[in-house]
């Protein structure tokens, strides 16, 4: 090995992914933790004295995001109140073990962590609704609750940011399958550092130009202790896509990953193009594109014995539940299951209407229900 490219007289002992430089494992860190720095404050992604929840997997980003957010807190004097949030989505052999990381790094990094889980919050595990539908499209169900439990997690705790893992690869791939899919609302936003969840919390994405190899890397010279198992379930299979086909990309040239983020940030899309406008689900209260959310259609879909509903186009959705509305005017589930957990957690008890239109009341979440589980630290 030649000697680090950082001129500091040490010899280099790993090639940097991103540049190719040659590098030792110190100067590695440095210029690995400045550059997360410099997104940082060149984004202006915190105000001081702001609390903070990183959301925390287990896995390689986000614990490499919580390590170097302690870090660079302390050594900037950002002036962070840093917390783990976390959700348990029920998957037996892959969540509950990397939930016991995620404690593992509430000890190491001495942040107070809290747990949300989808049987809590929606009344099913992750598990229980593979059972139901089936290994095809599990993927939608967990990505739609998880990204609203994050965002009612982060509600509960009255933070003024969640910041997630998402890493540079996670970006391009993104851009790659908006452009692939002509999905151009979503390609508008996707690489947006700060995106606005529509309650006021701002997401941010302090990784966003780290490559996902020098997180890894990152990870193990540091020695961290994280999570490396894939979820049980099916993988998404055009993110699959995205990833084989940037991966191969990355082999020719490194470069591809910042060029498509570049590319994917210039892009600027045609007004006139079909833009649907952010609301509040009449349902639950967080944000959505339709009148009611998506978390809330799956959810009533499975409450009913209707998995598929909300599986595919927004029309189709409307189309099943006004056929369900005819055939039974009320709900023929009782009320206290009855779309039971689909509500705001930010409310006491309140009546609702069931989205099978009938007469149906349902029940909200007791707040009371989810904040007795305690913040652990
Ligand atoms: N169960 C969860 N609880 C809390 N945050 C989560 C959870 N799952 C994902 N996230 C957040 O979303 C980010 C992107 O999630 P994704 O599923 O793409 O995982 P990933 O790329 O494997 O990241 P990680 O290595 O952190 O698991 C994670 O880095 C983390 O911040």
């Amino acid at each position: 090995m030649p000697l680090c490219s950082a001129k500091c007289g040490k010899k280099a002992i790993l090639k940097r992914p991103k540049t190719g430089d040659a590098m030792c494992k110190e100067c590695f860190f440095e210029a690995f933790e400045n550059e997360v720095h410099f997104t940082i404050t060149r984004a202006k992604l915190f105000k001081p004295n702001a609390t903070v929840a990183i959301a925390a997997s287990g896995g390689k980003d986000s614990t490499v995001l919580a390590y170097v957010m302690k870090l660079l807190n302390k050594k900037y004097n950002y002036k962070l109140k840093l917390l783990l949030l976390s959700i348990d989505e029920g998957i037996t052999g892959y969540r509950d073990d990397s939930l016991d990381t995620v404690k593992q790094n509430r000890d190491d990094y001495e942040m107070p962590l809290k747990v949300m889980s989808y049987k809590d919050l929606y009344g099913w595990t992750m598990d229980e609704i593979v059972a139901e539908i089936g290994r095809k499209n599990n993927c939608t169900f967990c990505g739609v609750f998880r990204r609203q439990a994050l965002d009612r997690g982060a509600n509960l705790l009255k933070v003024d940011y969640l910041a997630t893992g998402h890493n540079a690869d996670d970006i391009a791939e993104t851009v790659l399958m908006n452009i692939l899919r002509g999905d151009l609302a979503r390609l508008n936003r996707c690489t947006s550092i700060i995106t606005d969840s529509g309650d006021g919390i701002p997401r941010v994405k302090p990784l966003k130009y780290a490559y996902e190899k020098e997180i890894v890397m990152y990870a193990y010279f540091r020695k961290l202790v994280y999570f490396s198992t894939e979820c049980v379930f099916a993988p998404n299979a055009y993110r699959g896509h995205a990833r084989v086909l940037l991966k191969d990309l990355e082999k020719i040239d490194p470069s591809v990953i910042m060029n498509i983020i570049q590319s994917g940030e210039s892009i600027k899309v045609n007004e006139t193009a079909n833009m649907p406008s952010l609301t509040n689900c009449m349902r639950c209260g967080y944000v959505s594109s339709q009148d009611i959310c998506k978390a809330c259609v799956l959810l009533e879909g499975l409450n009913k014995g209707l998995p598929r509903l909300g599986i595919g186009k927004s029309s189709k959705v409307k189309r099943i539940l006004n056929e369900n509305k005819l055939k039974n005017n009320s709900c023929n589930i009782n009320a206290s299951t009855c779309c039971r957990t689909s509500t705001g957690d930010v409310e006491d008890i309140e009546d609702k209407k069931c989205l099978c239109g009938g007469s149906q009341t349902i029940k909200s979440l007791p707040v009371d229900k989810i904040m007795s589980d305690k913040l652990t630290i």
